[in-house]
């Protein structure tokens, strides 16, 4: 795809019911203006810096290896347990402790879903399908609004912090007088959902793809098993070499993209051209003019991707004649485009670790992952039942 010019699309009314929008307050993910958003990615760029990240190394692993030996508890059943819950948890329990410094405790309780009731989801950038004013006036909205003012003000009030929770560095950066606390606190929760859904989401399907594919679960294990001798080798370091896990990651990010809609845009001012198609500024007419990509389309038509259905982290090795590798951007691209993506890795560690550790098999062997999830702007995965038990080989 080729741009004209230069320029830079806003985000449509779409996201006019993001969080604290009630409260007057944009946030990362949802606010509008171009300027105003361009200074307040500036301003939280350095959280996902390579340095950052390292720094934050640590408390990612703690938790996850809390959740890895929690699988055992529950996993042998013979029904299994839901594993897609499961993994929801323990990103919005990272995230939590990363942002706040405290868990979110839904590994501990299975209180997910309670917590995530407390949050304004990402879900609920879906809510100007409602009107604007009964989603303002939402009660509910206010409470977890409040929730969340709470656990800043308790960060705030601690002070500094030797832990390098990624709000240690935000507030370290932070000029009170440009950004306030509620302000804070809307980037933040905007974080906790865009960061635990998605990233959910991911590692359910390709959890679901890998029990159904058992040519790419038998190499993806044979490729983990043979690399690390212990479990304790494995981090986001040792794992970055994996070539075949990047695959698995790369392909179920394609076959079934995480945030599943179109991002609408508007097209900049003095419009554009793309691909040699004239798009007119999106403000200039009535109606207003919408642009976007819809994922699904780009990355399961054929014109893309050889046999787009099928499951094969072998299309990422290496460049080929029939997979368009561009044509999948599940991060999106461009000035909006997602600050996260270098949590990639938690996901490489993450696969590593339990397929390191363990054997599992899908317990509903007719679960049809596509035909049973629904899109009500996000995914509605289907229950991931799976059994889980200690590796025989
Ligand atoms: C598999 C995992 C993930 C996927 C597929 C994903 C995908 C996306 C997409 C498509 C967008 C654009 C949304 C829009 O324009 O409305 C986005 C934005 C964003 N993502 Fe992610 N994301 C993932 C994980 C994360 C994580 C772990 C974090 C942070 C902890 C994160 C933080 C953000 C932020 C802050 C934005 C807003 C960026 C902006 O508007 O400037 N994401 N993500």
């Amino acid at each position: 795809m080729a741009l004209g010019r230069a320029t830079r699309p806003s985000s449509s009314a779409f996201y006019d019911g993001g969080s604290f929008a009630g409260r007057g307050i944009g946030a990362i993910v949802s606010e509008r203006g171009v300027d105003a958003h361009g200074q307040m990615r500036r301003y939280l760029s350095h959280i996902f810096s390579d340095l950052s990240l390292s720094e934050q190394e640590d408390i990612i692993a703690r938790t996850m290896d809390v959740w890895v030996e929690s699988l055992l508890e529950k996993g042998p059943r013979e029904e299994g347990f839901e594993m897609g819950k499961s993994f929801e948890m323990m990103k919005f329990d990272i995230i939590g402790k990363l942002a706040f410094g405290e868990t979110f405790g839904g590994i501990e309780t299975g209180a997910l879903a309670d917590a995530m009731k407390r949050f304004p989801t990402l879900a609920r950038l879906a809510k100007p399908l409602l009107r604007r004013k009964i989603w303002e006036l939402t009660e509910d909205t206010r409470k977890n609004e409040d929730f969340a003012i709470d656990l800043i003000n308790r960060r705030i009030r601690r002070g500094e912090s030797s832990r390098k929770y990624f709000m240690t560095r935000i507030l370290q950066k932070r000029d009170p007088a440009q950004v306030s606390d509620l302000q804070l606190t809307a980037h933040t929760s905007d974080f906790s959902l865009a960061g635990s859904e998605t990233t959910g989401t991911a590692l359910s399907a390709i959890m679901y793809y890998l029990l159904r594919t058992p040519k790419a679960m038998s190499k993806l294990q044979s490729e983990i098993r043979g690399s690390f001798e212990t479990y304790s080798e494995i981090d986001s370091r040792s794992t970055l070499g994996l070539s075949y896990l990047e695959g698995v990651i790369l392909e179920g990010l394609r076959i079934y993209p995480p945030l599943p809609l179109a991002l609408p845009r508007v097209g900049p001012n003095g419009g554009d051209t793309v691909d040699g198609h004239v798009l007119p500024s999106g403000f200039s007419g009535s109606p207003v003019v919408i642009v976007s990509t819809h994922p699904i389309a780009a990355s399961l038509s054929p014109t893309n991707f050889k046999d787009p259905q099928a499951f094969k982290p072998e299309r990422w090795l290496s460049k080929n004649q029939t997979d368009m590798q561009e044509a999948s951007q599940p991060f999106s691209l461009g000035t909006r485009g997602c600050m996260g993506r270098k949590y990639l890795l938690e996901m490489l560690t993450t696969l590593a670790k339990v397929l390191w550790k363990y054997d599992l098999e899908l317990v509903n062997t007719l679960l049809d992952w596509q035909r049973d999830s629904e899109m009500h702007t996000l995914w509605r995965e289907p229950a991931l039942w799976v059994r889980v038990r200690e590796r025989t080989a």
